[in-house]
């Protein structure tokens, strides 16, 4: 049997208990696999990747393979929804929704191992979207080789838009990012004697100040770009000169011009900054997988096409997001469509109190599968 509406909300509050960081999901892939194992198997085959998993469903006509990828991982995130199934990982907390992702998955899995799709389908239940692009380590590890799809979707859930309403665009649907790790390293000593010290607070102050001009000075006033900086951490106590400074930060912008474009500056402030306050700088600009996430044309006006047009489906344009995600490594290789499922909450993907609306779930599971029935066949008569 597919995955009912009561069966998807138990299983969607077991995977919200047992959150994990990114490439240690073990528990996630034992609980998934064990889920995936109860379905009928005629149709698939099943395979594993560190904590990946694959499955690849067999189509009755198969002369072309449609990916479907959900990511898997939690984030270090202390949970305060209050909620009877809240996180038993202490410390971790499915706060960006990715249980939901998951849920959906194996909701519209149940369904295709049920009923034989026309073409191959290859789910991916992907590993680390929130730290370390598990996606494009995926897809480089060449664990997709054999079932390489010829085109692939994937949603994210959006606390801002209505439980079960589908937000796409075409074009660019989030932002590239790119991580900066900066550490000015000085020379510590007592507060008395500046003089015989390098001081970290004000050289790592320095660099928070004049980040804040790439956007406002070096970006064109119509595109967009943000440098946020989560992150600082220098000294110890009030009467003692910080001999280190520790800043984190993201860059996010909608094209990987400007993406590149604002990574050069931060690297030259930071430079300028450690040769002016004469210390040492350590700088890890790391963008991974986190490239714009750009829709394909094709499968985008398909894919919008139907959203707009099935009766039952509520369906919104949404704007570019400055949220990352690592699908956008994968849609730089295959072409297809990312797109957004409301669950409605106040509060925003991240925080501790997000808890997204469960009826979200069969919605976007119902959508979904009636997409891909009808992908099918438009690819067949091609
Ligand atoms: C949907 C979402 O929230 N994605 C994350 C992706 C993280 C990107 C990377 N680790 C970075 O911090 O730049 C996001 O923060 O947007």
């Amino acid at each position: 049997m597919s995955l009912s509406a009561e069966n998807l909300i138990a299983i969607r509050r077991q995977l919200h208990r047992i959150p994990e960081i990114g490439m240690e999901e073990f528990e996630t892939q034992a609980l998934l696999l064990k889920i995936i194992r109860a379905m009928p198997q005629a149709f698939l085959q099943i395979k594993t990747w560190k904590t990946a998993i694959l499955v690849h469903v067999q189509g009755s006509q198969a002369r072309y393979t449609i990916g479907y990828r959900t990511d898997i991982d939690g984030l270090p995130v202390t949970e305060e929804t209050g909620l009877p199934f809240s996180s038993q990982h202490p410390g971790k907390m499915h706060a960006c929704g990715h249980d939901i992702h998951m849920t959906v998955a194996l909701g519209i899995l149940s369904y295709f191992a049920e009923h034989q799709p026309l073409a191959n389908l290859v789910f991916i239940f992907q590993p680390a979207e929130e730290n370390a692009s598990g996606g494009k380590q995926l897809y480089e590890a060449g664990a997709l080789d054999e079932w390489m799809p010829d085109e692939i979707y994937a949603f994210h859930d959006n606390p801002q838009l209505p439980a079960g309403v589908i937000g796409c665009r075409q074009g660019t649907l989030f932002a590239g990012t790119c991580e900066i790790h900066a550490k000015f390293i000085g020379k510590s000593g007592h507060a008395a004697f500046p003089q015989n010290a390098k001081d970290m607070v004000v050289a790592g102050a320095a660099f928070v100040t004049q980040i804040q001009t790439i956007v406002s000075r070096n970006l064109d006033p119509i595109q967009a770009g943000v440098v946020t900086l989560g992150h600082f951490n220098a000294g110890t106590v009030g009467n003692v000169i910080a001999g280190t400074a520790q800043i984190d930060g993201t860059i996010r912008a909608l094209t990987q011009e400007i993406n590149l474009k604002i990574q050069q500056r931060v690297r030259t402030i930071a430079e300028s900054i450690a040769a002016g306050f004469e210390c040492q700088l350590e700088l890890d600009l790391h963008q991974g997988g986190y490239y714009p996430v750009e829709n394909d044309p094709q499968t985008t006006k398909s894919f919008i096409s139907y959203m707009e047009n099935t009766p039952g489906v509520a369906y919104q344009e949404t704007q570019p997001a400055m949220t990352g995600e690592d699908f956008g490594f994968l849609l730089s290789k295959i072409p297809g469509t990312m797109f957004w499922l409301g669950v409605e909450s106040p509060y925003s993907l991240h925080s501790e109190h997000l808890a997204p609306k469960e009826g979200a779930i069969i919605k976007g599971v119902t959508a979904m599968i009636g997409f891909l029935k009808q992908r099918q066949i438009e690819i067949k008569s091609k």
